[in-house]
């Protein structure tokens, strides 16, 4: 079982960007992340079976990372967590925070992150697993902050989806699992979203040498070639 190893990390404080001022980048700001040559020193692997092995997978919604994490979960031995799926169960186990969570879900909006934290959290503590894929967070300065302040980790790498606006909204239309935001209104609003609150975290990770920049369009398999070499690393360090 994973205990937290480390003490809290101090808050660092962060300013959000405008939705405006992202969108001069008309588009291409996900250009200038180039991807990193995955080294197990800059993976930071440790011999130490007790320290979590944490991977963030973020991309835009319908990039893909459902999809791919299954590939990795099943061929890596990772354990995958979504938070997503974790909030989407808050509301169908009507808890204390569900109805709150259902209407952010539905209106595109990121919920608060002390709640995605603490069921992330909630998550790793109860899995036998050391090795985890964290899908769909940090999506915020504020969840990355949460999160380092919480767990006080950091992930070893991150893993970021690339994928051109008109696939993704494709995709998300066809994904047919009866979710309440993939309808086009929702889908618009996740998209400001992501491009507004996501760069930083891009940014981020990028500069720490940790992002791992993968292009999220072509076949399943094709995509997933991309993201072995990665795993791949750190299997051959064990
Ligand atoms: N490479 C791909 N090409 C076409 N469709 C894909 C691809 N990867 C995933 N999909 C489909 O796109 C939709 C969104 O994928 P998903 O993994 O749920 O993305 P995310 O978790 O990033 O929102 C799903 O219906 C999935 O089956
Ligand atoms: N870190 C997160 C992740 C998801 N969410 C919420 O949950 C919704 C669905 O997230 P998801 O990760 O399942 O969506 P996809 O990117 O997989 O399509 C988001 O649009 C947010 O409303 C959040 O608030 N904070
Ligand atoms: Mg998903």
């Amino acid at each position: 079982m994973w205990r937290r190893v480390t003490s809290l990390s101090p808050f660092i404080s962060s300013s959000k960007p405008s939705i405006r001022n992202q969108a001069s980048y008309g588009g291409k700001i996900w250009e200038l992340f180039t991807t990193e040559i995955l080294t197990p020193a800059k993976a930071g692997i440790s011999s130490d079976e007790k320290t979590p092995f944490i991977t963030f997978v973020v991309g835009g919604p319908g990039s893909g990372k459902g999809t791919q994490c299954a590939k990795i979960v099943e061929t890596f031995g990772f354990t995958h967590i979504s938070a997503g799926e974790l909030l989407r169960r808050e509301i169908s186990c009507n808890s204390e925070h569900g109805s709150m969570i259902l209407d952010s879900i539905r209106e595109g909006k990121i919920v608060p992150s002390e709640v995605t934290v603490k069921l992330i959290e909630k998550e790793m503590e109860s899995s036998k697993n050391n090795k985890f894929l964290i899908d769909g967070f940090p999506r915020t300065e504020e969840n990355r902050i949460a999160f380092e302040r919480v767990i006080g980790a950091e992930p070893n790498f991150v893993l970021f989806f690339h994928c051109p606006e008109e696939e993704m909204v494709k995709r998300l239309l066809s994904r047919n699992e009866g979710r309440v935001d993939d309808n086009i209104d929702t889908i618009k609003k996740r998209l400001e979203v992501f491009t507004a609150l996501h760069l930083p975290v891009i940014k981020y990770y990028s500069e720490k040498g940790k992002l791992y920049k993968i292009n999220a369009v072509g076949t399943v398999d094709e995509i997933f070639e991309q993201v072995r070499p990665v795993f791949a690393v750190c299997e051959a360090t064990k």
